[in-house]
């Protein structure tokens, strides 16, 4: 079923998530109901503590028809090189779209639902994405790599809507 995504400023979305020890069934209806979660929201990405779960798993798809889906349990980043800006979006901050600077292309080492171990080199936006996913998965959201000011008034803005919400 469709999981419900947490929203900044979510004391929740500071957490840091958890080692996956084994691949489950539970583990396994979690990267179903992410990626379902994710299609619909739209997004390209999605990562367990935005949906509340401490655990080390992200759901990625940065195809074109939305029919490339990489699930990747204990993920980490083991090489990057080079530099890129690129506008980002966050589906726990939403409504804003801010540049940030990461690295160009990024080694990622991780566990596949079967439990196999993969190395995957990524650039461009695949890069860029699993940056941000395995950044949740450390409590950082995109907002934190910007300016004092700019995070003030991106928390003002979202403390403003929480209110309108309730
Ligand atoms: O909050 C998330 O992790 C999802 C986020 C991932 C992301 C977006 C842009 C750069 C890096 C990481 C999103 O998917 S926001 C929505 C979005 O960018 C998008 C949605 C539909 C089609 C294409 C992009
Ligand atoms: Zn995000």
């Amino acid at each position: 079923p469709l999981l419900k995504i947490l929203e900044f400023p979510d004391a929740r979305l500071k957490d840091v998530a958890r080692p996956i020890a084994r691949v489950d069934k539970q583990i396994q209806q979690l990267a179903d109901d992410m990626a379902e979660t994710m299609y619909d929201a739209p997004g390209i990405g999605l990562a367990a503590p935005q949906v509340a779960a401490g655990h080390r798993l992200i759901v990625v798809d940065v195809s074109e028809n939305r029919n490339d889906l990489l699930t990747l349990l204990n993920p980490e980043i083991i090489a990057r090189t080079g530099e890129e800006e690129m506008k980002e979006g966050c589906l726990s901050v939403p409504g804003v779209l801010e540049t940030v600077r990461r690295a160009e292309k990024v080694t990622v080492r991780a566990t596949t639902v079967q439990g196999k171990t993969v190395e995957l080199e990524a650039d461009g936006l695949l890069a860029v994405c699993l940056q941000h996913e395995i950044d949740h998965l450390d409590g950082t959201l995109f907002v934190d790599h910007l300016s004092r000011l700019k995070q003030s008034l991106i928390r003002r803005k979202a403390e403003k809507r929480v209110r309108l919400g309730d």
